[in-house]
C-alpha cells in the first residue's frame, strides 16, 4: 500500500464502499456520471450538495461544511463550465468562479482530513500549437489558446495547487485532465453549450420542424477527441483507486474527428436529412487537441465506448430528457 507520494496506490478507495465521498457537482454531465457510477460499485455514503444547498465560490459556508461533514473522499466535478462561444463570451466568470471553487474546496479538504481528493481540468490546459498526441509535459510550454485561455489558468492553477499540497503537506491530491465529454446531462444550450450537445439540439430541433438547412459554426476543419463520460467516470474511480503521483493524468479515448466528421455523424444518428451550412464569422478554436493517454493505458485502464455507440445513446437520453 502507498503512501500519498507513491505513484501508484493500492485499492483503498473501491474497497471501502461506506466511505464517506463528497462528489462535487453532482447534478453536472461528469458528475452525474461519478454518482452512477459509484452507486453501481454499492458505495453508500455519498455526500451531494446542490448549487442551491452549497454555493462552492463562499469560502466561509465551504469550510463549515468540510467542519461539520468531514468527508473521506472528494471528487471535485463543480465548476464554471461552456463551449467556445461561452467562454469567449465571459471570461470573468470563467477565471473567478473556477479559482474560488477549486481553491475553496481543495483547501478545506486538506484542512478537514480528506483521505483523497481528485481535481478535474481539461484538454485546453494545454498551448494552442502543442504537439500530437499531447503528452502531459506539453504542459505551461508554450502559449494558450485565446478562445479559453481565462478557464485553461484556472485549471492550470487547480493542478499546480493539488502538487504544491502534496509538495509540502504529504497530502493526496491528484489531478485528472478529460478530454471533450459527451453523454447524458450533458448541457444542451443552443449557444453556451460544447459541440456535440449544441448539434444534437440543433439537428433535432430542425428534423422535427423540416427544416433545410442547420447552421454549424467555424470551417469544420478542427481536430476534436471525443469521450463518453461514462468512461471517464470509470477513469475517475480508476484513478482514485490506483493512482497517488504528482503529475496530471490525460484521459482521452485516443480517437479524434473533424468538426464536419462530428456533424455528419450527430446528423445520422438523429435523422435530419437536409443541409449544413458553416457559419465562418465563428471561432475554430485550437486547432487539433488530441491528448496522448498512454500514461493512464499503461496504469491498465482503456475507454470502451466508440463515439456512435455514445451518441446514439446521448440522443436516447436526449429524447427522454430533455422537454422538446
Ligand atoms: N464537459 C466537458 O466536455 C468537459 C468537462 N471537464 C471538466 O469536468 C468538470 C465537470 O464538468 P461538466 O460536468 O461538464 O459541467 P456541468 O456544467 O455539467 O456541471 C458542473 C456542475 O458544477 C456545479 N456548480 C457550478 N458552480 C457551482 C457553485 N458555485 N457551487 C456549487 N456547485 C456549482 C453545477 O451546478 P449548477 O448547474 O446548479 O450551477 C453543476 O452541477 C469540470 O471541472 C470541467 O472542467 C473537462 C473536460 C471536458
Ligand atoms: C472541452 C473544451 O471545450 C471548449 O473548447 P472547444 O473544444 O473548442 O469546444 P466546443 O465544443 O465549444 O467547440 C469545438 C469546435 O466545434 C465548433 N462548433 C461547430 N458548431 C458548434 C456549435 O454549435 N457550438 C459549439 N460550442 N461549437 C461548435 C467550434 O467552432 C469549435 O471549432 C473550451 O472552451 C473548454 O470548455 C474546454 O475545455
Amino acid at each position: 500500500m502507498g503512501g500519498p507520494n507513491n505513484e501508484t496506490v493500492g485499492d483503498s478507495f473501491a474497497s471501502n464502499k461506506s466511505a464517506k465521498v463528497f462528489v462535487a457537482g453532482h447534478r453536472g454531465l461528469v458528475g452525474s456520471a461519478i454518482v452512477r457510477k459509484l452507486r453501481h460499485l454499492g458505495f453508500t455514503n455519498l455526500l451531494l450538495k446542490t448549487h442551491q444547498e452549497l454555493d462552492l465560490t463562499r469560502q466561509s459556508d465551504v469550510e463549515a461544511f468540510f467542519a461539520a461533514e468531514k468527508p473521506q473522499f472528494v471528487i471535485l466535478a463543480a465548476a464554471k463550465v461552456g463551449g467556445i462561444h461561452a467562454n469567449n463570451t465571459y471570461p470573468a466568470d470563467f477565471i473567478s468562479i473556477n479559482l474560488q471553487i477549486q481553491t475553496n474546496v481543495i483547501d478545506s479538504s486538506y484542512r478537514h482530513g480528506v483521505k483523497k481528493l481528485l481535481f478535474l481540468g481539461s484538454s485546453c490546459i494545454y498551448p494552442k500549437f502543442a504537439p500530437q498526441p499531447i503528452p502531459e509535459e506539453a504542459l505551461l510550454t508554450a502559449p494558450l489558446e485565446p478562445t479559453n485561455e481565462w478557464y485553461a489558468v484556472a485549471k492550470i492553477a487547480g493542478i499546480k495547487m493539488c502538487q504544491a499540497y502534496r509538495l509540502q503537506y504529504n497530502w493526496d491530491a491528484i489531478s485528472g485532465m478529460p478530454t471533450n465529454l459527451y453523454g447524458p446531462n450533458d448541457n444542451f444550450h443552443p449557444e453556451n453549450s460544447h459541440v456535440l450537445p449544441a448539434l444534437m439540439r440543433r439537428f433535432h430541433e430542425a428534423k422535427v420542424k423540416g427544416a433545410k438547412e442547420v447552421v454549424v459554426w467555424g470551417t469544420g476543419s478542427p481536430l476534436r477527441e471525443f469521450l463518453h463520460v461514462d468512461d471517464l467516470a470509470d477513469a475517475v474511480v480508476f484513478l482514485m483507486e490506483k493512482y497517488s503521483g504528482l503529475g496530471h493524468m490525460n484521459v482521452g479515448s485516443g480517437k479524434e474527428v473533424t468538426i464536419k466528421e462530428l456533424a455528419e455523424l450527430v446528423k445520422e444518428v438523429v435523422g435530419f436529412e437536409g443541409e449544413l451550412v458553416w457559419d465562418t464569422t465563428k471561432p475554430d478554436g485550437t486547432p487539433r487537441k488530441l491528448m496522448d493517454s498512454s500514461k493512464l493505458a499503461e496504469l491498465g485502464w482503456v475507454p470502451k465506448i466508440s463515439l456512435k455507440d455514445g451518441l446514439v445513446d446521448t440522443y436516447k437520453w436526449y429524447l427522454e430528457n430533455v422537454k422538446q
